[in-house]
């Protein structure tokens, strides 16, 4: 397993090659579909039946949150509900200005910008993106140097959904020209039963509600990673059960996927355990708890950290990684009592 590549983990929250092929089988069509995210879509189903009242285009629209959360369908779902048709571009596949300009002044009245992780797009391509969004207009440039000229291209009204997984890495002029902006939250355990419920349906396979709640609680919050874990569940209650989904066969199977009941794999738990049986819960540096599972420093701190310290298993100090509470007893071990444990605990002797 290569741990670097972060999609070759089954709890990895981005998209992998079979998710996209089978995501679109599973995506609900309309907001009534949408499960959870209550806040999001009770906004969004205002805004979008306002401009259908008024018989306009929709404001645009910022969506942010952690992969896997929805963006993509709930982008999909605001074409849908405006009768509209949708392009699906990203911030990395717009490197030039002239790249934006080519999708902007293709685009027919109405229709649905999806801009996925806008804030990495370049710097010209976002300038230009202010006024195409703001006046529908483009300044296309033509020639180079002193010689060069702008020729000022009208826009049709469009839509624009913009995605990020963090809104606060979007210059404020871009972010202030969105209508509207949702923040997607993680997912409640019974959310991801819903979601879970749906697809299986979808899916044909036969789940039951124990089953449903096994595997939610197995999620990380993420619709994606329910998906994708229901699916590796369908094959083993297929090859080694009756087909059916119960809370066993969903434990069983996930168990040999080493995904545990909170969702935590391997990885996650070889950093745990370091810094549990290692470093008597830390504080421990970042490099030497890498050291200790063998790991890259960047693996353990942007792959396997950030789910823990969410989870509230691992602390992050100026001092170095700490376990709490919760993370003894996840792992099922006793704390030390006087800063050391007897198995090597060392407290405060590693650096940051
Ligand atoms: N609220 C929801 N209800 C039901 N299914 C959902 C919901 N949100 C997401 N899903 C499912 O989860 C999967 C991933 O969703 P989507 O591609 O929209 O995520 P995303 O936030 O755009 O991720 P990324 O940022 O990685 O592109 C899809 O299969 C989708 O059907």
């Amino acid at each position: 397993m290569n741990w670097d590549d972060e999609t070759d983990r089954i709890v990895a929250p981005a998209a992998d090659g079979e998710d996209t092929a089978v995501e679109a089988a599973l995506r609900p069509k309309d907001l009534g579909e949408f499960v959870g995210q209550e806040k999001v879509r009770q906004q969004l189903d205002l805004v979008l039946k306002a401009a259908r009242q008024r018989g306009a285009t929709a404001d645009h629209v910022l969506l942010s949150g952690a992969p896997g959360l929805g963006k993509t369908t709930l982008s999909m779902i605001i074409a849908a509900e405006m009768g509209a048709p949708i392009r699906i571009t990203s911030g990395p596949a717009i490197q030039h200005a002239g790249d934006l300009a080519a999708i902007l002044s293709s685009l027919q009245e109405g229709e649905v910008l999806f801009l996925d992780e806008i804030h990495r797009m370049s710097r010209p391509a976002e300038e230009m993106l202010y006024m195409a969004m703001e006046d529908f207009r483009v300044d296309v440039i033509v020639g180079k140097g002193p010689g060069a000229t702008a020729i000022p291209l009208e826009l049709p009204p469009f839509t624009l959904v913009g995605a990020t997984t963090r809104a606060g890495l979007l210059p404020p002029p871009l972010r202030d020209r969105f209508g509207f902006t949702g923040h997607m939250e993680f997912y409640a355990p019974g959310e991801l039963e819903r979601v879970i419920r749906r697809s299986a349906g979808l899916l044909d396979v036969e789940i039951d509600p124990a089953g449903a709640a096994e595997i939610a609680g197995r999620s990380r919050g993420t619709p994606r990673i329910a998906n994708r874990l229901l699916r590796r569940v369908r094959d083993y209650a297929q090859v080694r059960a009756d087909g059916v989904i119960t809370r066993e066969v969903a434990a069983t199977a996930l168990q040999v996927y080493e995904v545990d009941g909170r969702g935590l794999d391997r990885l996650d738990r070889a950093v745990l355990e370091a810094l549990l049986k290692l470093f008597g819960g830390g504080p421990v540096g970042l490099s030497t708890l890498a050291v200790a599972v063998g790991e890259e420093r960047e693996t353990v701190e942007e792959v396997a950290e950030p789910f823990l310290v969410r989870e509230g298993l691992l602390a992050r100090t100026p001092r170095g990684r700490v376990a709490t509470p919760a993370a003894w007893a996840h792992l099922g071990l006793v704390p030390p009592q006087h800063g050391g444990n007897g198995s090597g605990g060392q407290q405060g002797l590693f650096g940051v």
